[in-house]
């Protein structure tokens, strides 16, 4: 997965940034999806490597996973999932790893609910509500 994450930074469309990022996405049947960033011109509309992995395996009728890897050329951090992957991520449960690497192949893992604790999730939406006119 480290290195399928590794290979995908090859695919990433970055003109804007230069900052390539890769994705592997580890479904609990074995299947590997990945994933990279992809720029556009309109530099808000980019999407990241992580939710372009995602999104590419709920549309192949993926919805449970293992574990991410994720994958830049940053030299001495492990790359981090932005703010909106970490929500996009626990959509999918708070209890599966997320691989964060380096290049060399290091890397240190947290559950996607460790990266957003507290987070807004789909039972959010259950829990009980106060009325509201229409
Ligand atoms: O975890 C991350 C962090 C950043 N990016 C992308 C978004 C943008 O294309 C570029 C610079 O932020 O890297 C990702 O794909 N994943
Ligand atoms: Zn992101």
């Amino acid at each position: 997965m480290i290195s399928a994450s590794s290979n995908m930074k090859k695919k990433s469309y970055c003109p804007y940034s230069k900052f390539r990022v890769g994705a592997a996405l580890l479904c609990e049947d074995g299947t590997i999806i990945t994933g990279c960033n992809v720029e556009n011109a309109s530099y808000g509309l980019s999407i990241c490597a992580e939710r372009t992995a995602l999104t590419k395996a709920v549309s192949e009728g993926h919805r449970r996973f293992k574990a991410i890897a994720v994958a830049s050329d940053l030299k001495t951090s492990f790359i981090v999932p932005c703010g909106a992957c970490r929500q996009f991520l626990i959509e999918f449960g708070a209890d599966w790893d997320v691989y964060m690497t380096k290049p060399d192949g290091t890397f240190d893992v947290k559950k996607t609910g460790e990266l957003l604790p507290n987070g807004f999730v789909p039972e959010s939406l259950e829990e009980e509500r106060v009325s509201h006119m229409a």
